[in-house]
């Protein structure tokens, strides 16, 4: 179910850092279909030696990404396998993760909007589908576009791929994933149909909060006790934009909101920057 790149059409760049058990890297793929070979630019995804086993989970999670198509879906080209090195090769999106993009830029309450709502609809398509991500988070949503208010074109983004599962990665691994992980699934390593909303609201919290890492302040044990003692993250001055991120990290997974509800609520959201302002009382009357 994968397409099989051979080692010698990758040409290997700069290294970009790391993921989960991963290393990525900057390169280029040889296509053979026209004569002069042409290169495309991609991003190697190199699983480490040590975590060898974890391939099949490795490239489990590519295969989900390639086996449906979305514009708002990392592409993945394929797989190369040369000795002892597992690669998965993906599109090379230009701006990188919008984690680390919302820590180094300003942008606009629209802008951020923008990026919420086409999220939320990347998670309709994949509830549709009846397919879960599991790792929904900033760091694995990709800047295709940034979006320039001069010339009123919004940014675009691209979900990545899930990486390791949760059952491989252990419980350390996972316990490091809150707030973005469900409690259901911290309790059983399985993922569940609605574990992907309560991620979505921890982004959406990233996402309005210009990419703060939420409860970075707190060791894996307090971490735990958020969870035990089923607290919220601090809520956002938006009040509407806080009521949403709340109904999605609902303890109980069946309370959390359809996919379709999430949109909806967020195309109720007004989005000129001067009306939210007024809506949360930061202008007067
Ligand atoms: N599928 C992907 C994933 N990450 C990138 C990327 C782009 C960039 N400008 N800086 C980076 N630094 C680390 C990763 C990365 C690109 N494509």
């Amino acid at each position: 179910q994968f397409h099989m790149i051979r080692h010698e059409d990758l040409v290997w760049g700069e290294s970009l850092g790391q993921g989960s058990f991963t290393h990525v890297y900057r390169g280029a793929k040889k296509d053979q279909r026209d004569t002069e070979t042409h290169t495309t630019e991609v991003l190697l995804k190199v699983l480490d030696a040590e975590h060898k086993n974890s391939w099949e989970s490795f490239f489990e999670a590519a295969s989900l990404m390639s086996q449906i198509s979305h514009k708002h879906l990392l592409l993945v080209y394929g797989v190369s396998v040369h000795k002892s090195k597992n690669v998965m090769v993906q599109e090379f999106v230009k701006h990188g993760a919008l984690d680390l993009y919302l820590k180094r830029s300003a942008v606009s309450l629209s802008w951020k909007l923008d990026v919420a709502k086409q999220l939320a609809c990347t998670l309709n398509f994949l509830e549709e589908k009846n397919i879960v991500h599991g790792n929904i988070c900033a760091k694995n949503l990709l800047l295709a576009r940034e979006g320039d208010p001069n010339s009123d074109t919004s940014p675009f983004i691209k979900l990545s791929d899930p990486g390791i599962g949760v059952a491989l990665l252990g419980k350390e691994v996972v316990l490091d994933r809150i707030p973005w992980v469900a409690p259901e699934v911290l309790e059983t390593l399985e993922l569940g149909q609605q574990c992907d909303k309560w991620s979505f609201g921890a982004t959406l919290w990233e996402i309005f909060n210009g990419g703060e890492v939420p409860l970075h302040r707190l060791d894996p044990i307090q971490k735990q006790q958020f969870y035990e003692c089923h607290s919220q993250l601090p809520c956002l001055e938006w009040t509407e934009l806080a009521d949403l991120i709340s109904q999605c990290m609902q303890y109980q997974p069946e309370l959390r909101p359809s996919s379709r509800a999430i949109i909806r609520h967020l195309n109720s959201l007004i989005t000129s920057d001067y009306e939210i302002l007024h809506a949360s009382g930061t202008l007067p009357e």
